[in-house]
């Protein structure tokens, strides 16, 4: 497993390490023990998986305080453009994004800590997503956050009229307008 640094210090990019014979491939996915040395005390306690089509866009979600979410994000079948965008008012990345491409073939998976806001572009047929998070999925604390804000902008180097999203994201509330994270410590709970 090899933790790499974004431009964004709290986000990283993990690189698994597999095992290829002529079975097929062997890989860890998680170990606790690495990442808590590596990265940040955590405790994953729910975990997910979506499939989508092409130009599906799921995002930019967020859980608000006390069910902010860290996860740990990666695709088994695919391809996405991934990003995480910080808002934490006051901090000095606030608004600032990370995109990384994660796909069946490169295996690379994303921290995204709490405070931030998450989503991804599916640029394959189709993709299955999967993901750890450390808080319970509480839909009244549920926000989002328009994927085409243009004080984010995000480059998703896809066509816009292709993409794809649900009502609810189509709706959402710009970064100015959202109800976003005080910049304190959002792992407080966290032991
Ligand atoms: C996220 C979630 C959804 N659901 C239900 C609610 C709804 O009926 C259905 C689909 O929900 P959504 O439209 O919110 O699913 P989706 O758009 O895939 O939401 C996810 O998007 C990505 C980008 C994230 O970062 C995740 O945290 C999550 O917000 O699944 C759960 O039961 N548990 C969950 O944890």
């Amino acid at each position: 497993m090899k933790i790499i640094k974004t431009k964004i210090p709290d986000v990283v990019i993990i690189e698994l390490k597999v095992f290829g014979d002529n079975r097929g491939y062997f890989m860890e996915t998680f170990r606790q023990d690495i990442f808590e040395k590596n990265v940040r005390k955590i405790n994953f306690i729910q975990d997910n998986e979506s499939k989508s089509k092409r130009g599906v866009l799921r995002g930019l979600h967020y859980q608000l305080p006390p069910f902010a979410q860290s996860k740990l994000v990666r695709v088994i079948k695919g391809s996405v453009i991934d990003v995480a965008v910080d808002i934490r008012k006051g901090s000095s990345t606030f608004g600032k994004y990370v995109a990384v491409e994660l796909s069946e073939d490169n295996k690379k998976q994303l921290f995204i800590p709490r405070g931030f806001a998450h989503g991804f572009l599916v640029t394959s047929d189709e993709a299955i997503f999967t993901y750890k998070v450390d808080n319970y999925y509480a839909p009244e604390y549920d926000r989002n956050i328009r994927f085409d804000d243009p004080d984010i902008n995000i480059n998703w180097n896809f066509p816009k009229d292709k993409i794809l999203v649900s009502e609810k994201d189509k709706n959402a509330p710009l970064l100015k307008d959202a109800e976003i994270f005080e910049y304190v410590d959002l792992y407080e709970d966290v032991q």
